[in-house]
């Protein structure tokens, strides 16, 4: 055990308990999961954030390689009341500092009232609270991590086979394998590229469906993203989840908006509006739409009535803010999936104004 402390935009700075070492600084978020940690540690959207899980206990049923969502841990360090051996093995084995023993409810109450907060941590034998301090002077809001897709995306293009029955080219902004796999499943063959992908391989591939895909950080930096979504719209069924809902209505004419401390669970209500329907639903998210663009609101969040669904059917496209992949999270909204897929079958009937 060592030494750990770690020092918050509100001036605070608190002592913990040292469970893997190293120096660290990044915008402090949570996960009210309680089952799930594997899923969200190697979830790349949690890339340049401290996660602050507030289950207590975490690492109860081991680590295990085939629920990972990435072959890495993305947040650059984790929080909790109580890790286990396990999990803390796996810290070190990444060298991603770790610290327990703190009150996380105080934690996650803190971020709930005065919002999304950068927070900086020290962790080893010597530390001392000037250290944690330094790394929180280095630390740089989200939206100033403009590079953060080269950081999570692939860099080779990658096919992984469902069938041949289709085919989807997903656009990974640090893309979770549960995308992946929901597709396959459904007989896709999908086409993992590169976040900086130009629009003349895509053109090349002639996919049934151009995916833009979660991720981390600010929506506006994943401007290549966005210009392929304006150059295909109307030509190929096009559909996007969480970063890639933003990046889908920036491109056709929306916005998007920092939010106070985000959505951070996996037991977030989302009402369809067409059905009344409501479905519990995974999120990790701190940016969201603002105006829609060009696309329908069809889902709201039923707790702040923010846009969870949008699509539009003459120009097939359909988004969602939230997870249907799920890993961590409930399986309600897996058939988001099957609409996707469904649009193969529509013609497109319109062309977005300008
Ligand atoms: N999970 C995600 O794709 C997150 C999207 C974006 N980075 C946000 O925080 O809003």
């Amino acid at each position: 055990m060592s030494d750990a402390y770690l020092a918050l935009e509100d001036g605070r700075v608190i002592e913990a308990r040292g469970r893997a070492s190293g120096r660290t600084r990044g915008e402090l978020v949570f996960t009210t999961a309680y089952t799930g940690y594997e899923e969200s540690l190697t979830d790349p959207s949690y890339e340049e954030q401290v996660l602050t899980f507030s289950y207590p206990l975490i690492g109860n049923y081991g680590v295990r390689e085939e629920r990972f969502e990435s072959d890495r841990i993305h947040p650059r360090a984790a929080i909790a009341r109580e890790f286990t051996d396990d999990v803390v093995e796996w810290f070190d084995s990444e060298d991603v500092p770790a610290i327990d023993h703190i009150d996380t409810r105080d934690l996650v109450t803190a971020v709930r009232e005065e919002g999304a907060m950068k927070c900086g941590i020290a962790v080893g034998d010597d530390v001392t609270p000037e250290d944690a301090k330094e790394e929180l002077a280095n630390c740089k809001g989200m939206s100033e991590h403009t590079e953060i897709g080269a950081q999570v995306s692939t860099v080779d293009h990658e096919t992984y086979e469902g069938g041949g029955e289709t085919d989807v080219a997903l656009v990974d902004c640090g893309a979770k394998m549960s995308i992946v796999d929901s597709l396959n499943e459904r007989g896709a063959d999908v086409h993992v590229l590169p976040h900086d992908i130009d629009a003349e391989t895509i053109e090349a591939l002639d996919s049934d469906v151009l995916f833009i895909s979660n991720g981390p950080g600010d929506p506006a930096n994943f401007t290549q993203a966005q210009s392929l979504v304006e150059e295909f719209v109307g030509e190929i069924p096009l559909a996007g989840i969480c970063l890639g809902q933003q990046v889908i209505a920036r491109a056709l004419g929306g916005t998007t908006e920092k939010m106070a401390f985000g959505h951070r669970g996996v037991n977030q209500p989302v009402r369809d509006l067409n059905t009344g329907k409501v479905v519990m639903t995974t999120q990790n998210h701190g940016y969201t739409v603002g105006k829609p663009g060009d696309l329908n609101v069809t889902q709201v969040n039923v707790n702040d009535d923010t846009a969870e669904g949008l699509e539009n059917d003459d120009l097939n496209v359909i988004t969602r803010q939230y997870h249907p992949e799920a890993h961590p999270g409930p399986n309600d909204s897996l058939d988001f999936f099957d609409d996707v897929l469904a649009m193969t079958e529509n013609e497109t009937k319109a062309v977005v104004s300008d």
